[in-house]
């Protein structure tokens, strides 16, 4: 079979013919679209029965089912494995879905996960129970975490923005209407930078406002001033919006009971103001002080930010806060603000009280997983909520010029939100590369 197997250079553009190993390595996509899938495939197929059977995986059959096999079809009565209901190969893997028999639940199937994966050779099983009585088992071929390369139907819409992949090959989305305020933490050079930036090239595509609170001087967010509403890049200016945030939250509240509604959703569309999502760039900047006489305004900050993780959901102000920590040492309030932030993403941390002030709260038996991020994976992270459900996740590579373009292409879809027009950032021209300018003539024109 090796002999029949193709060359690929580093691109994936076919090159030659050689062997299997190189194109399973360097084009692990179309190595599995053309040989993988139908190899598992096949093993599947064949080997069923016996590894559902050696995997603890089959149930004594019904007394009826056991009179039919020993009377009337004469056979050996034969454990029995879930059902298959369907199977459909993708892209990345495989899917099967699977009805399971009386005295199977979900975990077992999930506890049983690495015994499948080498029974039918495949990179990694991921057990999904979907309606009641049935699992999902998503199979990939290979890393799909290694290159990113995001689903083609993935695409912001609403308030969802894909923003990594999931180690089962499908988009890991930022749903705000399910999950509305989030933290992200990692530490120096994870990859929260490209996290932000991959979630701001979503957003801004969606008709909401954009809100930076960047106390790094703006260096991260000012990038993306085209598509910003309002721009902070000092503790100072993050008081004052944060007030301005929560004052226009009061004014939200006002209009819903206007209207005798509780949530914005349920608004007319004409009268619904627009979803606003706030992305803090760096947390600890708006909890630390170097003075006494920073206490008022650090007060002000942290009491603002826990009125609007508290109640800001309801008016459609969401939060979106980055770290390297987010523990009690930050001082009074964190421990509080944070308990709100139901959405988590852990990148890797250098301690495992990092991964514990993000993940021990809502899926504590992902903590390990987010200690054994290698530091030579930037951007890969484990990602949680408060159901419990967490799972790896890898941002795909994007430039801050790809989500800069992005931001200026979509400035149109910036709302009218009078009481944040102060805030508004200065958008700089982009610089024109050296390239593309004319030289200078080195003559006077000729005049006619
Ligand atoms: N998903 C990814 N795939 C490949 N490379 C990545 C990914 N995410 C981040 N990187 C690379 O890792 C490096 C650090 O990323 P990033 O700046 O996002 O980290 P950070 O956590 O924000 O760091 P810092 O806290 O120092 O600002 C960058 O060179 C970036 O290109």
């Amino acid at each position: 079979m090796s002999d029949l197997s193709l060359w690929l250079d580093g691109a994936g553009a076919l090159v030659g013919v050689g062997g299997l190993g190189v194109a399973k390595v360097r084009a692990p996509r179309l190595y599995w679209a053309t040989v993988g899938l139908p190899v598992t495939w096949g093993r599947f197929s064949l080997s069923y029965r016996a590894t559902m059977d050696v995997c603890g995986l089959t149930v004594q059959p019904s007394g009826l089912r056991a009179f039919m096999s020993r009377r009337i079809a004469r056979g050996e009565v034969q454990p029995v494995p879930p059902k298959i209901r369907r199977v459909r190969g993708t892209s990345t893997g495989l899917r099967v879905t699977l009805r399971l028999p009386a005295g199977l639940e979900p975990a077992d199937i999930a506890a049983a996960s690495e015994r499948l994966r080498h029974a039918w050779g495949v990179h990694a099983v991921h057990v999904i129970p979907s309606k009641p009585g049935h699992v999902e088992l998503r199979m990939t071929g290979y890393d799909v975490l290694r290159r990113v390369r995001m689903p083609k139907k993935a695409a912001p819409h609403d308030l969802v923005v894909p923003v990594a992949l999931r180690g089962d090959g499908t988009a890991y989305v930022r749903n705000y209407r399910e999950i509305p305020h989030a933290l992200t933490l990692g530490a120096n050079q994870s990859g929260k930078s490209m996290y932000q930036r991959n979630l701001i090239k979503g957003l801004a595509q969606l008709p909401l406002a954009l809100v930076g609170i960047d106390c790094k001087r703006g260096v991260e967010q000012s990038r993306y001033a085209a598509r910003l509403s309002a721009l902070a890049t000092n503790p100072d200016d993050a008081a004052s919006l944060i007030d301005v945030l929560v004052a226009e939250m009061e004014d939200r509240f006002d209009l819903l009971a206007k209207y005798g509604v509780s949530d914005l959703w349920e608004l007319p569309g004409h009268l619904r103001p627009a979803p606003v999502v706030v992305l803090v760039d760096e947390i600890a900047e708006l909890f630390l002080i170097s003075s006494k006489k920073d206490e008022d305004r650090r007060e002000r900050i942290v009491t603002g930010l826990i009125r609007l993780a508290q109640l800001s959901r309801a008016v459609g102000i969401y939060l979106e806060i980055c770290g390297q920590r987010f523990g009690s040492e930050l001082g009074k309030g964190a421990t509080m603000l944070r308990a709100q932030l139901t959405g988590r993403v852990v990148h890797r941390v250098n301690d495992k009280q990092t991964a514990e002030m993000g993940l021990s709260d809502v899926a504590p038996e992902s903590v390990p997983a987010a200690c054994t991020i290698p530091a030579d994976r930037p951007g890969l992270a484990v990602a949680a909520d408060a159901s419990g459900g967490w799972g790896r996740i890898r941002t795909p590579l994007t430039s801050v010029e790809e989500t800069a373009a992005v931001c200026r292409e979509f400035a149109h879809l910036i709302p009218d939100l009078p009481a944040l027009e102060p805030f508004r950032p200065v958008v700089r021209p982009v610089p024109v590369p050296a390239s593309s300018i004319p030289p200078m003539p080195t003559r006077a024109p000729a005049i006619p």
